[in-house]
């Protein structure tokens, strides 16, 4: 796996960098040693199973929640220290979102408005039209989604420079995911907004992002998205061939007959590992989404 993390750089004034991000809780290690810089106007797709740990990634990104070790940096400053106009170019929409739950969601968008220069009231009262929210519903009687809702506008009409979702997926329907992707994909090629979001939706990945991190083991894969069908393949190799597996190897699976399925990655010069020319080997094309079972199954 190292050999595809992306080594960080020193983007200082990059709009999110985490460096050697490392956390646990009382049940062990979640994240062991994160490493990851994002350029401005990219949109990154964090996957991993549930419980993966990309909760608990994004609240350390966002300063919620301080690292056992290791830092984030916003914009060149430490997550848990952002100075106010730092926090006016950050927009995040947790989870399960609770704060101000006693005011209506026309009554939020009045109060945080003013704490954004480039807040877009026009966009909040159509955007809470279409996704079907009453404005004067208290925020408290919402629904789990409905409440998500709310807070995905909010973090949108801010028109942030850095806008970290943490599956947002899970509050829309089918209609107004495909708004939120395409919302997603103008702002950061229209006015270069850089994204962060978590999903279980691989082709939201597909549709939207320019790069894609598997958090898996504590450990980030980090790749670009349109390198990642060229960059890997799955291998299979046959049981009398096994023994000249590569040994450092990303999603290994042992099959009933003795087989073994592996995915690779290409070398510096473009070739695949030896293994691949092996009697009997057989080499696979990977979709994002079998790389991803590949890795985490
Ligand atoms: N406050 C906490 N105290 C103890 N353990 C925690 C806490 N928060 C998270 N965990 C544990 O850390 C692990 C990672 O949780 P986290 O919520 O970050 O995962 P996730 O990838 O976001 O999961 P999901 O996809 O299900 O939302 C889980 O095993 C979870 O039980």
């Amino acid at each position: 796996m190292n050999a595809v993390l992306r080594s960080i750089t020193d983007h200082d004034a990059a709009p999110l960098a985490v460096h050697k991000l490392t956390h646990g809780y009382e049940d062990g290690l979640v994240l062991a040693g994160i490493d990851l810089t994002l350029l401005q106007g990219s949109v990154l797709g964090l996957i991993g199973r549930n419980g993966a740990g990309k909760s608990t990634l994004i609240r350390a990104m966002v300063g919620l929640l301080k690292p056992d070790s290791g830092e984030a940096r916003l914009f060149g400053e430490p997550a848990l220290k952002l100075s106010d106009s730092v926090k006016a170019r950050l927009a995040y929409v947790p989870q399960q979102p609770e704060a101000l739950a006693w005011l209506t969601a026309q009554q939020m968008f009045d109060y945080v408005g003013r704490f954004y220069p480039s807040w877009d009231a026009s966009f909040a009262k159509t955007k809470l039209r279409e996704w079907g929210i009453l404005p004067n519903k208290v925020l408290g009687k919402l629904s789990p989604g409905e409440r998500q809702r709310v807070d995905l506008i909010r973090a949108l009409a801010s028109q942030p420079s850095l806008l970290i979702l943490d599956e947002p997926a899970a509050a829309l329907d089918p209609v107004a995911r495909r708004d939120l992707l395409r919302e997603i994909a103008l702002r950061a090629g229209e006015a270069g907004t850089t994204v962060l979001f978590s999903t279980h939706i691989v082709s939201d990945l597909e549709r939207v992002a320019s790069d894609i991190a598997f958090l898996h083991e504590g450990k980030l894969l980090q790749c670009a998205v349109d390198e990642t069908k060229e960059r890997f393949a799955r291998l299979w190799l046959p049981a009398s061939m096994t023994a000249a597996a590569p040994s450092n190897t990303l999603g290994k699976t042992r099959h009933a007959d003795g087989s073994l399925s592996l995915v690779i990655e290409r070398r510096a010069d473009g070739s695949w590992p030896e293994a691949a020319r092996l009697p009997g080997a057989r080499v696979d094309a990977l979709g994002l989404e079998d790389l991803f079972v590949e890795i985490a199954g």
